[in-house]
């Protein structure tokens, strides 16, 4: 079954995106690239407008690859008090092991639940997938830096997706990046453990405009059968 995480911009958008029936509430700043941070009172605002009724996650923004800074940007992100913190993998390999090196004991002492954002239109390195479930994030997700209207499918086939999920395993999967409700039935197939979404439930589908619940509660029904159609499948 894969659920349904919502990115939104504000405490009031985590309330519409939490009554539409999003599954992960993902703070996000769409105004600052694919993995632009808010500020940390949002973040902060919107977690606890959400109250433990979801799971929330934030990202740290698109930070260059250097060990301190990424670890410094995850602790203040901690302090927050949203649930999973997302890291954009956004370097030379040699660059992102050192980051996924330097977080290590850090998820390790503090027991954070860490997401690796890999981008679909940049070259993503599957071979840090092991090394990331061995230094214990939980999770490793796609998603595009490019928003310029092609879709994850764009860039990635459902083989090298299947693949991104098969190697990920033993961490929750994510697959995001320009997703409407075309293309959704495909993902799924692909049995992410979830599918993240922006644009497609935002007015005029434009993902630096305002969330619409209407939309999110439309996608969460779409979500809901698709999953039962890939669940008939594996049992005919
Ligand atoms: O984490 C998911 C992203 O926010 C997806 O955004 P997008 O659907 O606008 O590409």
């Amino acid at each position: 079954m894969s659920k349904l995480l919502i990115s939104v911009t504000s405490a009031e958008e985590a309330l519409l995106a939490l009554e539409g029936g999003a599954d992960i509430i993902d703070m996000k700043n769409p105004h600052e690239g694919a993995l632009g941070a808010l500020p940390h009172s949002i973040v902060r605002q919107a977690v606890e407008a959400v109250d433990g009724r979801r799971i929330t996650s934030a990202t740290t923004g698109d930070l260059p690859m250097q060990p301190e800074l990424i670890c410094q940007a995850v602790m203040q992100m901690k302090m927050t008090g949203v649930d999973i913190i997302k890291v954009g993998f956004f370097g030379s390999e040699r660059d992102n092991m050192a980051c996924i090196h330097a977080l290590q004991p850090l998820i390790a002492e503090h027991k954070l639940a860490m997401v690796a954002v890999l981008m679909a239109d940049i070259a993503p390195q599957l071979t840090l997938l092991p090394l990331l479930r061995e230094a214990g994030f939980w999770g490793a997700m796609l998603d595009t830096a490019h928003k310029d209207g092609r879709s994850l499918l764009a860039h990635m086939s459902e083989q090298e997706l299947r693949e991104f999920v098969h190697l990920a395993a033993g961490m929750q999967t994510g697959l995001a990046g320009s997703l409407n409700i075309e293309n959704i039935e495909n993902i799924v197939k692909m049995k992410p453990s979830y599918v993240g979404v922006r644009g497609a439930v935002c007015e005029g589908l434009d993902r630096v405009a305002k969330l619409c619940k209407s939309r999110v509660s439309a996608l969460r029904v779409l979500l809901y059968n698709y999953n039962k159609s890939v669940e008939s499948a594996d049992l005919a």
